[in-house]
């Protein structure tokens, strides 16, 4: 029988499992499958040689019972309902994981902005925005960056936002540039939220940063910060990717020369003749793996090739349940997603409570509130998966999920 890819419906049975030993009935459940609201757009965006091109945008509002939802913006040709909904249900598991007054949501525009002009991309960002307004809102749903989506595209929405409402609205929006309300951190924060991760699951396994062989999948956002963070603590990245290819160096590649050089898409193999392909990048020999790109990518076709002993989802659903459970039986130690890729949402909390205060934090204290979240948030999640005997996927789904449960059952929902 071929493996479950979709990646709902792996979701779903995760979150059923999690609510069964949380001690919730199906009504629970049956709340909690599906997103509250499944907004789906079309877009008529003027090109620049003149012609009308319409695009295909959703919004998914998981659950709002704890507060209002949140969760970035994809822009992918791959981009469809069933990874906008997994992708919202995942906003929940981690606000619910670090302790967040949200829900989840997620948005996804069906393109690709690496053959769109920046005026395109521009004229799309604003029609996206004009065609969500009504179910979006500081206090009812705070979009934030994503795959191919940036500080750039969060400004341009925040001023279509603000534009329609009449007054200047920083709290539509996360991830803007600093002059615009940003925080201070909130680049980094994925990366070092994943850094985070890989100290304490390094720490359990008596082992260090410093002298460990990673291998990254992805070099944008999540990725090249945290190939920074890891090279300059001593670390040897001895494998990179981006969508077109990999690189692999056993000797430790040069990450401050890939960082001058890459794109503004995370591209740079384009620079190298000699590449590897991304599925051979899973079987470079390393300590430590992490995947920081795009889901699916840890099967059961290859979970028994990977060597590396801890694997740490910078990417949201890079791992299939089949090969969770393969790894796991393997004694690999797995940082699930909503974990560990949480720290990109909790600072887009702290800058929408800056924005919220109109006063904002240094990037010291920034950083420092952070790393207490997520230090609590592993050590819970840890000492459950060991207490119970399970993976740490689930005991993050049970953590994560517990106070949307609960908030739900306060309000009479289920
Ligand atoms: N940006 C953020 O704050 C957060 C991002 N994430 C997750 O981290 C992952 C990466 O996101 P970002 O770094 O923000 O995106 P990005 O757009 O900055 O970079 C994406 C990287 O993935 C590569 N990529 C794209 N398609 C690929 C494919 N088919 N095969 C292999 N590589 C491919 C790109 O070349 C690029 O290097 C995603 O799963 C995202 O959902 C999770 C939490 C927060
Ligand atoms: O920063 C945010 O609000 C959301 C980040 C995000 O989309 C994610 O964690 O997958």
């Amino acid at each position: 029988m071929s493996e479950n890819l979709n990646l709902v419906s792996s979701t779903q049975e995760i979150i059923g499992e999690a609510l069964n030993k949380l001690g919730f009935d199906e009504g629970m459940y049956d709340l909690i499958k599906e997103p509250m609201r499944l907004l789906t757009v079309r877009i008529p965006v003027r090109m620049d040689d003149g012609t009308v091109k319409t695009f295909t945008g959703y919004r998914a509002q998981h659950n709002d019972a704890v507060g209002p939802t949140k969760g970035g913006v994809r822009f992918h040709p791959d981009v469809d309902v069933e990874e906008v909904t997994a992708l919202s249900m995942w906003m929940t598991l981690k606000c619910g994981i670090v302790d967040l007054p949200y829900g989840g949501g997620k948005g996804g525009i069906v393109c690709d902005p690496r053959t769109m002009s920046i005026h395109e991309v521009e004229r799309l960002s604003r029609g996206y925005v004009r065609s969500i307004s009504q179910i979006v809102g500081p206090t009812k749903d705070i979009p934030a960056p994503d795959v191919f989506t940036n500080s750039q595209i969060m400004a341009w929405m925040m001023d279509e936002y603000s534009q329609m409402d009449a007054f200047n609205s920083p709290g539509f929006i996360t991830g803007k540039p600093l002059v615009l309300g940003g925080s201070q951190g909130r680049d980094r924060s994925t990366a070092l939220g994943v850094v985070i991760a890989i100290e304490q699951a390094a720490k359990r396994r008596g082992k260090t940063i410093e002298g460990s062989r990673v291998v990254i999948q992805g070099f944008g956002n999540a990725g090249s910060f945290l190939a920074k963070f890891l090279f300059d603590q001593g670390a040897k990245i001895v494998g990179i990717s981006d969508a077109y290819g990999a690189l692999h160096d056993p000797e430790g590649l040069d990450i401050d020369y890939l960082l001058d050089r890459r794109d503004s898409f995370g591209t740079v193999t384009n620079l190298f003749d000699e590449t590897i392909s991304n599925k051979e990048l899973f079987e470079i020999d390393c300590d430590i793996l992490v995947p920081a790109a795009i889901s699916n990518q840890i099967t059961e076709e290859n979970a028994n090739d990977i060597k590396a002993e801890i694997i740490v989802e910078a990417a949201n659903g890079p791992t299939t349940m089949g090969a969770t459970k393969i790894l796991s039986e393997r004694g690999i130690l797995l940082v699930p997603d909503v974990l560990a890729s949480a720290g990109g949402v909790t600072v887009s909390y702290f800058e929408w409570v800056q924005n919220n205060q109109g006063y904002y934090w240094t990037e010291e204290e920034v950083n420092e509130k952070l790393r207490e979240k997520l230090v609590k948030a592993f050590d819970t999640i840890y000492n459950l998966s060991e207490n119970r005997k399970i993976d740490m996927r689930l005991a993050a789904y049970i953590v994560g999920i517990k106070r949307t449960a609960e908030a739900a059952r306060y309000r009479g929902w289920a």
